[in-house]
C-alpha cells in the first residue's frame, strides 16, 4: 500500500508540475495583458481607406462595403478612384465617396477627411515602393517613399484623430489600423528606404496605441507578404534579384486574402495583423515590446520565443549564404 502510493506521488508530482507550469503562465498572463481585448464592428460604421482606389486598399473597400459599412476611399488619381467606385457599386450596389488627394499635402488630407465626415475605422493604406539597392537609388526616391508610407500616415491620423476621438462613447470602439509589410518587421536587400518607412509605422503605431488607448480607439499594423496588385506588377519590373530571392522566403497572396486578413486582425482589435504562416512565425519573433490582448498568442510568444531566434538566425544564414553566392557568381 505505502509502495503504491509512493509510486503514484512519483508519477504524479512530475505530471502535475507539468501541467501547473503552463497552466500558471497562463494564469499569470491572464492578469498582466494590457490592453484588454476588444471587438470593433464594420457594420453601419465609417470606414475611410487611403489607397483604396487599387489593389489590397480596392480589395478592403469592396469587402467592407459587402459587409454593411460606410466607405471613403482616398488616393491621388480621378480616374482610378471614379473606376474603383463603378466597380465597387456594380459588384455590391453600394456606393463609395471618393476623395482625390495626395497623403503627402497634409491641407488637402485635412479636407478630404473633414467633407467625409467622422471617421470610425480609419486605413493608412496608400503606399509606394521603388526597389532599388540603396546605392543607386536617388534621395528623391528615399524621401518619395518616406513621405507617402510614413509621413502621409502622419499627415491622415493628424487629421482624422480628433474627429475620430468625438462622438467615441456613442459610436462605439474605433480604430487605426496601418498597413506595414513583412519588410517592415525584418530588413530585406533592396528595401533600405522601404523597410525604413515601414519600420517606422511601428514605432508610430507602438506609440499612439498608448495615446488613444483611453479614447477607445486601437491601433492594428497589418504585414503582408508579397501580394498580386498593379503595385507588385510595377514593382517587379525593376526589383534586383536577391530581393525576389529573399522576399520569396515568405509566399505571395491575394489581395482579396490579405484584406480579409486585415479586417479580421482590425475587428479582433489584434496590434499585429499578420497575414500568412510565415507572417505569424515573424510575428512571434518581432514580438518585442508589442501589446498583445490574445491570451493565446502571448501565450505562444513566451513558449515559442527560443525556438522562433533559432528560426530567424536560419533565415539570415540562408540569406547570407544567398548574397554570398550572388557576389561570387557576379566575379
Ligand atoms: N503588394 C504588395 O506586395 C505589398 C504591399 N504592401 C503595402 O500595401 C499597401 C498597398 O499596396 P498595393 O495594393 O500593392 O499598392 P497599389 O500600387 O496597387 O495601390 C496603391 C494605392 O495607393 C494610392 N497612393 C499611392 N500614393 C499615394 C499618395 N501619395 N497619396 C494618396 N494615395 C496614394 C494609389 O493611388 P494613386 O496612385 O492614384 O494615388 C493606390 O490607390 C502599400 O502601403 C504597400 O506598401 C505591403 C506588403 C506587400
Ligand atoms: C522567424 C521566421 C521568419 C519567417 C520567414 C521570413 C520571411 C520574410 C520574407 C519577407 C518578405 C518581404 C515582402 C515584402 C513585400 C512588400 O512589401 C513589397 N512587395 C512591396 O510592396
Amino acid at each position: 500500500m505505502a509502495t503504491l502510493s509512493l509510486l503514484s506521488l512519483l508519477l504524479l508530482l512530475p505530471l502535475s508540475l507539468l501541467l501547473l507550469l503552463p497552466l500558471s503562465l497562463l494564469f499569470l498572463l491572464h492578469l498582466i495583458l494590457r490592453p484588454r481585448p476588444v471587438k470593433i464592428p464594420i457594420k453601419d460604421r465609417h470606414v475611410f481607406i487611403t489607397g483604396g482606389s487599387s489593389g489590397i486598399g480596392l480589395a478592403m473597400a469592396h469587402q467592407a462595403a459587402s459587409q454593411g459599412a460606410r466607405v471613403s476611399i482616398l488616393a491621388r488619381g480621378r480616374d482610378k478612384l471614379e473606376e474603383a467606385q463603378r466597380e465597387i457599386r456594380l459588384a455590391t450596389g453600394i456606393d463609395v465617396a471618393v476623395f482625390s488627394a495626395d497623403a503627402r499635402d497634409f491641407e488637402a488630407v485635412k479636407a478630404a477627411v473633414e467633407e467625409a465626415g467622422p471617421i470610425d475605422v480609419l486605413v493608412c493604406n496608400q503606399g509606394v515602393f521603388v526597389p532599388s539597392e540603396l546605392e543607386n537609388q536617388e534621395m528623391e526616391e528615399v524621401k518619395f517613399m518616406i513621405d507617402v508610407n510614413l509621413i502621409g500616415t502622419f499627415h491622415l491620423v493628424k487629421a482624422a484623430l480628433d474627429g475620430m476621438k468625438k462622438n467615441r462613447r456613442e459610436s462605439g470602439p474605433g480604430s487605426i489600423a496601418f498597413m506595414s509589410s513583412q519588410a517592415g518587421q525584418v530588413g530585406i536587400y533592396g528595401y533600405t528606404a522601404y523597410s525604413a518607412s515601414k519600420f517606422g509605422l511601428r514605432g508610430m503605431a507602438e506609440s499612439l496605441q498608448q495615446e488613444v488607448i483611453a479614447d477607445n480607439i486601437h491601433v492594428s499594423l497589418i504585414f503582408p507578404p508579397d501580394t498580386e496588385t498593379p503595385g507588385l506588377a510595377e514593382e517587379e519590373k525593376k526589383r534586383p534579384q536577391l530581393t525576389n530571392i529573399i522576399a520569396a522566403s515568405s509566399g505571395a497572396m491575394k489581395a482579396d486574402e490579405v484584406a480579409k486578413k486585415a479586417f479580421d486582425g482590425i475587428k479582433s482589435g489584434s496590434f499585429f495583423v499578420p497575414c500568412n504562416f510565415e507572417g505569424i512565425l515573424l510575428a512571434i519573433a518581432t514580438a518585442g515590446l508589442s501589446p498583445q490582448r490574445s491570451l493565446w498568442m502571448a501565450f505562444v510568444e513566451v513558449i515559442a520565443a527560443g525556438i522562433a531566434r533559432i528560426a530567424a538566425l536560419y533565415f539570415q544564414w540562408s540569406w547570407y549564404g544567398s548574397i554570398e553566392k550572388w557576389h561570387a557568381h557576379k566575379k
